[in-house]
């Protein structure tokens, strides 16, 4: 959360001329009202499979950049259906994304120690973000601009066991390449 993907996705689709989609925002497009209200209106988990729904529809029909939801990798089905896929992970550590994310709606952090729960499911994820990434960026580099110039390096490097720097099953997770 905060890492940055709404921004730098948008940067980076630019710099390649493709398009761009956030996932969050074509929730709220198709669902008809916020975030904050579906998580308000239906829980968490029905959130998740809305969620779930709408990034596997999106990745399997959108050529361009897509950015997705902070916790939409810990479904499984959407871990599975970025496989073949190019997938960034920008790396931020818990306060520098608190920092950048303190003070707004997200639903996830509604708690009375919003900077605590989010050091909680930094955590809890961190594992997951590696695991489906198969580059990874250190989303304080600089600003939006700078971090989509990285990732446009790692991809120029072709920086992954796979070849084509797309994501397979088993072979191209930056846990892997780095164990
Ligand atoms: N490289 C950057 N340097 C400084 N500020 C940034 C950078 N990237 C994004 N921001 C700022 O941080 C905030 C959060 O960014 P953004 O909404 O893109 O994060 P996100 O990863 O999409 O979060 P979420 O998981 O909630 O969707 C915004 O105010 C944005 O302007
Ligand atoms: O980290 C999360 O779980 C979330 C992040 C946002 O992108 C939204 O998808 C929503 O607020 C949930
Ligand atoms: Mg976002």
């Amino acid at each position: 959360m905060g890492a940055g993907k709404s921004t730098v996705g948008r940067v980076l689709a630019g710099l390649i001329g493709v398009d761009f989609i956030d996932t969050d925002t074509e929730i709220e497009r198709r669902e008809g009202r916020t975030i904050p209200e579906i998580f308000t209106a239906e829980g968490a988990a029905r959130f998740r499979e809305i969620e779930r729904d709408v990034v596997t529809d999106v990745l399997a029909t959108h050529r361009g950049v897509v950015a997705l939801g902070g916790g939409a990798v810990t479904t499984p089905a959407v871990a599975e259906a970025l496989d073949g896929h190019r997938v960034v992970h920008l790396r931020i550590g818990p306060e520098a994304g608190f920092a950048r994310v303190a003070g707004t709606d997200r639903p996830m952090l509604a708690t009375d120690d919003p900077a605590a729960r989010y050091r909680e499911l930094l955590a809890e994820r961190a594992e997951t973000y590696r695991d489906v990434a198969t580059i990874e960026v250190d989303a304080g580099a600089g600003d939006a601009e700078t971090v989509a110039d990285l990732i446009l390096a790692e991809i120029a490097q072709n920086n992954t066991v796979s070849g084509d720097g797309t994501r397979r099953p088993a072979d191209s997770r930056v846990n892997e390449r780095t164990a």
